[in-house]
């Protein structure tokens, strides 16, 4: 019997596919609600505010923190980022399957203050790939990269806490997986 539908939280390494994967996801199951979080980072060409992210200045990040809005929130190669919470709950009260695609520091948040979600981690295949990866999405600058590279070694360290553990090697079997373990097939 399938379980009431729970939060999931997505997290892995940049670069690793989670954006690529959640979209190729969705594009066959739009059910599964994805939260859309507030950064403090600039858009990259293509992302639209509230669709990608909710593109916030400093002191927009600082309100939404000090009121209480954000069910998490984490500093990430030096921009902040964070989950609104009341959009989260609405939809886990309705009863939809809801995922977050949040780094590691916010998945540890999100096991204290709701032990029910399910973890899971993206992995690549190996570090060189993730390394091409990253390099060859070309959104970043050198430096940029390097930050993330260094957070990935930490991020990938930490695999052994996440509930489950998916190597996106094949984003369709991957997308299928994840689905699998949402319960949505
Ligand atoms: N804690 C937290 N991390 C987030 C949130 N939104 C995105 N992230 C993570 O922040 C990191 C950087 O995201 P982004 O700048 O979009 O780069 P990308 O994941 O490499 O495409 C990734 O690990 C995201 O999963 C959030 O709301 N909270
Ligand atoms: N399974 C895969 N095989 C090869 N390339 C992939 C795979 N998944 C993602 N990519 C590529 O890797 C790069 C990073 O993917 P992206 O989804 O932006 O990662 P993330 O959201 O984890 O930072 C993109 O150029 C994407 O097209």
């Amino acid at each position: 019997m399938s379980e009431r539908p729970r939060l999931t939280v997505l997290s892995g390494p940049s670069g690793v596919g989670k954006s690529t994967v959640v979209a190729h996801m969705r594009k066959e199951h739009p059910e599964v609600w994805l939260s859309v979080s507030a950064t403090t980072r600039k858009p990259r060409p293509g992302e639209r505010h509230g669709v990608h992210y909710f593109f916030v200045t400093d002191e927009e990040m600082d309100k939404l923190i000090a009121n209480g809005e954000l069910l998490e929130w984490a500093e990430f190669a030096g921009n902040r980022y964070g989950t609104p919470r009341a959009a989260v709950l609405e939809r886990l009260e309705k009863g939809e399957p809801v995922l977050l695609e949040i780094d590691l520091q916010g998945a540890r948040q999100v096991r204290e203050s709701m032990p029910e979600a399910q973890l899971v981690f993206l992995a690549p295949p190996s570090w060189e790939e993730l390394v091409r990866r990253l390099t060859g999405r070309g959104t970043e600058p050198p430096e940029v990269i390097e930050r993330r590279l260094a957070a990935a070694k930490v991020e990938l360290a930490a695999e052994p806490e996440f509930d489950e553990t998916l190597v996106n090697t094949s984003v369709k079997d991957v997308a299928r997986e994840l689905l699998a373990l949402m319960d949505v097939v």
